[in-house]
């Protein structure tokens, strides 16, 4: 069904109700709408906003960022371990959410990394079972899968069946220079990044459409194909307050939701018949379940909401990845365009009419990736002082047992991870054709080459809490970053790398100077102090409504069914127990696809 009013909503049944048009909730809705006897209402706080330009070509990265009509504008409390700086956490408020302003990388976790949500009492969630989701989920373009000697995808695995497009975008002599600069610094090639072990260097796909290099986000891969299915209702500027219940013999029954329109924010009802599946996000879903009465005492009572159901675990085990990247000046006879350039009316103007001829700043994208044990770049020696330091703090919190349940076995698994002797990747690089460094700000009218660091496995952990009852008041965000020494450590030898690299032929050929952090940092100090400065977050939140056993934290169970109700599941990233060396859209669709086989398993139909 075309988009509807509210009016064709309000007071009227549906089979189900998905909180959330973005990209787990138009996956699911797609899904469980197969069915034309079934009726699906999703409900969108954004509006639709199909064939926005500002969405549909790519590459426009952080173009959206700011614009209240494509995004939420989240922003951090100030970071205590972190100079106080408080960071921004932009997240889609779109049809397609997330997915229709992220990077557009398409990147696959280990192995390793989701066998570890098993091992954390969640069974069947394993890699066999995100390598079968997957492939439902993709679809990789065939023609440009191997460049300059670099396989890009396993031949002998399937290239998928799915709607989401991935192919590869077009790179510039930067790009293909840093390659060969890693692996002048000793970096091997990962064996297989899209197959389980992606510890090296790569080259990276995205949701580039092959035809045309639009982007391809859950609103044109899922939702748009099937926009006229009768039983598929999409209402957009509606925000969700909370869910209605009635209860059997003490588990809380969802009969529907409150929301409104978010011009005339008058409260409205819908009713579920069968459930409510939660998608808000990582940053909204914990908020939606604490104004519905569900979470901790402390926290309800704070904001007055009465207290239905107590779950400890809403709006806690908050992980993010975080980034920072160090900025280096093009030579002027380098002939790289990048994004900088784009910042410029004229050449924004320009490379829309290159874009028409399959050239320009819209075709290339971000491809270059490596993953790495911390090893790699301070060293071995350096590395297992900071695996020893981190073990023994952690020993030492475990006697005190100051730890919350579940989060000893979850450190177990990091350090494992982390142990120097088993070579895991640790950090992430990333080349970006263009400038996304901070605090200093690029010149306008020059190009540059940003060489990231990302941190992947974190120990730190925050919190996401609504502090007041309005729905349309953002929940505080605290994701504690830099509490543990060992992620400011690693960020600081990266970072000491990168400069060398920087000074590595062939890469060393194109860069004419660093811009930032620039040569007045210097020490270790100095570039702890910059880390601090200057990094930012990769927008990858996890975790605030945990997948785990009940007793250790947990908010939803492995059928991602939230404790202590009948009908309620969570479906977005905020299940997400432990985080992964990877960007997080696969992980996101994934998660969307298992939901619906286990929602219409459920059902049995
Ligand atoms: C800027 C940015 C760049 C990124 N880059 C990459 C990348 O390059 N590669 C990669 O793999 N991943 C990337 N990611 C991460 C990835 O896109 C997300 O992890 C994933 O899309 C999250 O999916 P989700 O369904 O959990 O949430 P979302 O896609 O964010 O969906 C949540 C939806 O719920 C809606 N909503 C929220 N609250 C309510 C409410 N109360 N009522 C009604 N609707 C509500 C929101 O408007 C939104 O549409 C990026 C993310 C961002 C933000």
């Amino acid at each position: 069904m075309p988009l509807i009013s509210i009016d064709d909503v309000a007071e009227k049944p549906f089979d189900y109700i998905i909180i959330g048009g973005g990209t787990t909730g138009l996956t699911i809705a797609t899904r469980l709408s197969e069915n034309p006897e079934i009726s699906v209402l999703v409900l969108e706080a954004g509006a639709a906003n199909f064939n926005h330009p500002l969405i549909s070509k790519s590459s426009q990265h952080g173009f959206q960022f700011g614009n209240p009509d494509l995004d939420w504008c989240f922003q951090t409390t100030p970071q205590k371990h972190g100079l106080d700086v408080q960071y921004y956490w932009n997240r889609g408020k779109t049809l397609g959410g997330s997915s229709s302003i992220n990077f557009q990388l398409w990147v696959h976790p280990p192995k390793a990394d989701v066998d570890n949500w098993e091992r954390l009492g969640n069974p069947g969630w394993n890699w066999d079972m995100f390598e079968q989701y997957s492939s439902r989920v993709y679809n990789v373009d065939k023609t440009k899968l191997q460049v300059d000697g670099w396989k890009i995808w396993d031949a002998t695995k399937s290239y998928g069946t799915g709607n989401v497009k991935v192919s590869l975008p077009n790179v510039i002599d930067s790009d293909i220079k840093f390659r060969e600069s890693l692996v002048m610094m000793g970096v091997p090639k990962a064996p297989a990044p899209y197959h389980g072990n992606p510890n090296g260097a790569y080259i990276n796909i995205g949701t580039y459409d092959p035809n045309d290099y639009s982007r391809v986000d859950a609103a044109t891969a899922y939702l748009r194909p099937n926009l006229l299915r009768p039983n598929l209702v999409i209402l957009t500027s509606a925000l969700v307050h909370n869910l209605i219940f009635d209860s059997a013999d003490g588990d809380l029954v969802a009969t529907g939701v409150q929301f409104s329109s978010t011009t005339d924010k008058t409260p409205r009802r819908a009713y579920a018949h069968r459930e409510v599946v939660l998608c808000a996000g990582a940053i909204k879903s914990p908020q939606v379940l604490e104004l519905s009465g569900i979470g901790q005492a402390k926290v309800l009572k704070q904001i007055g909401v009465p207290l239905r159901l107590e779950l400890p675990g809403v709006g806690e085990n908050v992980q993010e990845h975080q980034v920072v990247g160090v900025a280096n000046e093009l030579k002027e006879e380098c002939p790289d365009m990048t994004y900088d350039l784009l910042r410029d009316e004229k050449e924004y103007a320009a490379h829309g009419e290159l874009l028409t001829q399959g050239k320009g700043l819209h075709t290339i994208g971000i491809t270059n990736l490596t993953y790495a044990p911390l090893s790699t770049f301070s060293g071995m020696a350096r590395a297992k002082e900071l695996y020893s330091a981190q073990k023994k703090k952690i020993e030492e919190h475990k006697k005190k047992g100051v730890y919350p349940p579940g989060r000893e076995e979850q450190y177990n698994l990091l350090l494992d991870l982390l142990d120097p002797e088993k070579g895991n990747p640790d950090v992430e690089l990333v080349g970006f054709p263009g400038y996304i460094s901070f605090p200093r700000l690029p010149i306008p009218g020059k190009r540059y080459y940003t060489l990231c660091a990302v941190l992947n496995h974190n120990f730190s952990r925050g919190t996401i809490h609504a502090t007041s009852r309005d729905p349309y008041s953002n929940p505080e965000m605290d994701p504690h970053y830099f509490e543990n020494d060992i992620e400011t450590q690693s960020m600081v030898e990266t970072v000491k790398w990168l400069r060398r690299l920087a000074q590595t032929m062939p890469i060393k050929e194109n860069l004419d100077h660093e811009h930032n952090p620039g040569p007045e940092v210097q020490t270790d100090e100095q570039v702890e102090e910059w880390v601090k400065k200057g990094s930012i977050t990769v927008f990858h939140t996890i975790g605030s409504c945990s997948m785990l056993p009940l007793n250790k934290n947990g908010v939803v169970d492995p059928n991602l069914k939230v404790y202590g109700t009948r009908n309620v599941r969570v479906a977005d990233l905020s299940i997400v127990p432990l985080h992964i060396a990877a960007h997080t859209q696969s992980v996101a669709y994934v998660i969307a696809e298992r939901a619906a086989d286990i929602i219409r398993s459920s059902a049995k139909y």
